[in-house]
């Protein structure tokens, strides 16, 4: 299935101009407060209306300016997950998830609700109020409610700033599952790195209404959304897990890596994030070092950022991004087209932002 937009929309000062398209998988919205990305998916969903342009969903027309053409939202089938899960607060869980299945033929109601109960884990929680739950349980049923409703496509909203760390964490995997099982595209605003490296498949960056790169999660560079925090994705498939070590091996094409354990098998892809920050550069390799993690990389780019020199090497086809002062930069005389090593401490790899391929 995949959505193909080509938009142009003014709100008083601010114009948004976008034109992209998305299949299965998860497609990462980020950019700076402000870009747009909320615009966006509304004129997705059909809840604002669009301007000037398109918006075809596999080969339907949702909406088309020149043609007069306009689907209203509830004839979409879009599921839409907000910030805050907005449950209705004097019902049971039940009856939220059973109000989004007006879509879904009787008869195939009980076998979907056990299915994305269980694919949420949100089974004991069926005859409870919302009231009563955590913010991270709202949220699974909030997702729940928008999956019942059978949808082909679904919109998540920063689904996840409302939660605190450990919430996030517990409620990751089930995106991921969702990404994996549903098999349909799911656009995903987040202003979160992490979030970025652990669910995209794709990645759109808007600026100002713009959209500055599409691709891998990279992308996300080219907006505001990493912050402070540069880095760069190395992909690898795990080799070894060292079950007592919480350590795990895998293999870059730039060579080996060892990462901290996640639950993934033997033979999966890995995605890992490297913090900038996190990287030594060196000429020759120290002997006794305890860093576990030594890629050889030419230099291919110096960038300017603030007060670091942000040096990017091609390691085996990965690019690998290390940050340094200009006294670093300047005393080891980095320059491109030179062969360094680029050390970092598997301590330091996060299992929570690994993006992991199915098998
Ligand atoms: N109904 C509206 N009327 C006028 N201006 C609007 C309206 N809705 C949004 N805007 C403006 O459009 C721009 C984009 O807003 P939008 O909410 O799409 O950005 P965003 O990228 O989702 O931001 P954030 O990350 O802060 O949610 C902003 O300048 C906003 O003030």
């Amino acid at each position: 299935m995949s959505l193909l937009v080509d938009v142009t929309h003014r709100h008083g000062e601010f114009t948004l101009g976008a034109a992209f398209s998305a299949a299965d998988g998860l497609t990462a919205l980020s950019g700076p407060s402000g870009s747009g990305k909320t615009t966006l998916i509304n004129l997705i969903a059909g809840l604002i209306p669009l301007q000037k342009g398109r918006i075809l969903f596999d080969d339907r027309v949702w909406n088309d300016t020149d043609a007069g053409i306009f689907v209203p939202p509830h004839r979409r089938r879009i599921g839409y997950v907000f910030q805050e899960a907005r449950l209705f607060p004097h019902v049971s869980v039940r009856a939220n998830l059973a109000y989004g299945m007006g879509n879904v033929a009787k008869a195939e109601r009980p076998a979907r609700m056990a299915r994305v109960a269980d694919l949420l884990r949100i089974a004991p929680l069926l005859d409870r109020r919302p009231s009563g739950l955590s913010g991270g349980e709202k949220q699974r049923v909030a997702l729940g409610r928008a999956l019942l409703s059978a949808p082909e496509l679904l919109l998540m909203d920063e689904p996840l700033s409302a939660l605190d760390a450990g919430l996030k964490a517990d409620i990751l995997p089930d995106i991921e599952r969702i990404r994996d099982a549903e098999g349909i595209p799911i656009l995903y605003i987040s202003h979160s790195i992490e979030e970025v490296a652990r669910l995209a498949t794709h990645v759109v960056a808007l600026e100002a209404g713009r959209i500055v790169a599409t691709g891998g999660p990279e992308a996300a560079f080219a907006s505001g959304v990493s912050g402070q925090r540069s880095g760069s994705f190395l992909t690898a498939v795990v080799a070894e897990i060292f079950e007592g070590e919480g350590l795990m091996l895998a293999h870059a094409p730039g060579g080996k890596l060892y990462l901290r354990a996640a639950p993934v098998a033997i033979g999966q892809s890995v995605r890992v994030f490297v913090p900038a920050a996190d990287v030594v550069l060196a000429r020759g390799l120290p002997e006794a070092i305890s860093t576990l993690n030594r890629l050889s990389g030419i230099v291919v780019n110096l960038r300017e950022d603030k007060n670091s020199i942000l040096v990017e090497l091609d390691c085996g086809g990965d690019r690998l991004c290390a940050e340094v002062t200009r006294r670093s930069s300047e005393r080891l005389g980095i320059a491109p087209g030179e062969r360094l090593n680029a050390l970092f401490k598997a301590v330091r790899t996060e299992p929570e932002n690994l993006y992991r391929q199915k098998i």
